[in-house]
């Protein structure tokens, strides 16, 4: 068991910790790393560094699997010499995490950063390509037009003439699977690959509250009125800039049921029964092959938290269905 307490103090501007837990020793070590440039400068000297070229990931296959090369400070500076760029380039990069043992990764784009996403496979990928992308298009300050600088870490950049700050920025977006309480409501927009349909998502409004926002999206998309709401679950989303996703569940009011489909936002949308979902969840296989009279939509993949939503609620429906 994890003994917390709360001791902490600071000695030559170094964190120091006794009887913290693994997980808040690592928070308040990579909280350091984030206010203290020459901490992390340190910290480089011992961290992994893992590089992308203009957001794709580097990757070397091991086994038949794709994994992401750790390269040390010494062994970076090696491979920016062999590609002709100026050890300089280290200072562009950002602070993706750190191991247990505080072994800090830090994550390096070598190329323009101008090319299309390249889909994650892991939660600091996730963040390493977000980040990046998020310095690249924070270049100037929006007020004085002068370069700005990031801080060692890559947790925020400041303008040297007003000193302005800039952090990285998440817009907050509802996700929120509507029902009727036997049906969902899936929507499908005209940028969606062919055939998939998702859940109802919406930006949040400036001065909105979550709330608002789910009311203000279905009665915008479907033309409906949401009656009751209940979280579920969050996501970090990359694409095309980060996003908060917030999943809810919602259901209308009891006899009104009548989608109006706002066709300037939606392609699409339908109930959806029970069975149509579960058996569309049950589905594998590459999407093109699905795509008949037979087949008639799909879902998205289980990395989007718009699966975990239908399936939660799948679940929810199967468990109301079964004999107390
Ligand atoms: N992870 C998932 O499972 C999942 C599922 C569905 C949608 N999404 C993501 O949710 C996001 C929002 O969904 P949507 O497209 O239906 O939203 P939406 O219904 O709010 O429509 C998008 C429009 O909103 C406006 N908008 C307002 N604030 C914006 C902002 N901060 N950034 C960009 N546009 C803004 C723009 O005009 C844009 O065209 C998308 O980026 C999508 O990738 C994720
Ligand atoms: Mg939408």
């Amino acid at each position: 068991m994890s003994v917390y307490c709360g001791i902490a103090c600071r000695r030559k501007s170094f964190w120091c910790y006794r009887l913290l837990s693994t997980y808040v020793t690592k928070t308040r070590y990579l909280f350091e790393l984030k206010e203290d440039d020459d901490a992390c400068k340190q910290a480089q000297q011992t961290g992994a560094f893992y590089l992308f070229h203009s957001l794709a990931p580097l990757l070397q296959t091991s086994a038949h699997r794709y994994l992401a090369p750790r390269h040390s400070l010494l062994e970076l500076k090696g491979l920016l010499g062999k590609f002709g760029q100026d050890a300089q380039r280290i200072e562009d990069s950002v602070l993706i995490g750190c191991s247990e043992q505080h072994e800090a990764w830090f994550a390096l784009d070598l190329g323009e950063l101008e090319r299309d996403w390249h889909f994650p496979v892991s939660c600091s990928r996730y963040k390493a390509q977000a980040l990046l992308h998020w310095h690249h298009t924070h270049q100037f300050c929006s007020r004085s037009g002068q370069p700005t600088k990031k801080n060692m870490a890559g947790s925020k950049r400041v303008c040297p003439s007003n000193n302005i700050i800039y952090y990285p920025q998440v817009a907050p977006v509802v996700i929120t699977l509507v029902s009727d309480g036997t049906r969902c409501l899936l929507v499908r927009q005209s940028s969606f690959p062919k055939g998939m349909y998702s859940a109802l998502a919406g930006f949040c409004d400036i001065g909105e509250s979550l709330e608002e926002t789910v009311r203000r999206e279905v009665a915008e998309e479907v033309g409906l009125e949401v009656e009751s709401l209940q979280y579920s679950a969050s996501q970090h989303w990359p694409f095309p800039n980060s996003s908060l996703m917030i999943a809810c569940h919602a259901t209308v009011k009891p006899g009104q049921t009548e989608i109006h489909v706002n066709l300037r936002e939606l392609e699409a949308a339908a109930w959806f029964s029970h069975d149509e979902v579960a058996t569309a969840l049950r589905r594998k296989g590459p999407y093109t092959e699905q795509q008949n009279e037979t087949f008639p939509f799909w879902l998205p993949p289980k990395l989007a938290i718009a699966h975990q939503l239908i399936k939660e609620w799948v679940e929810k429906q199967t468990r109301s269905s079964l004999p107390a």
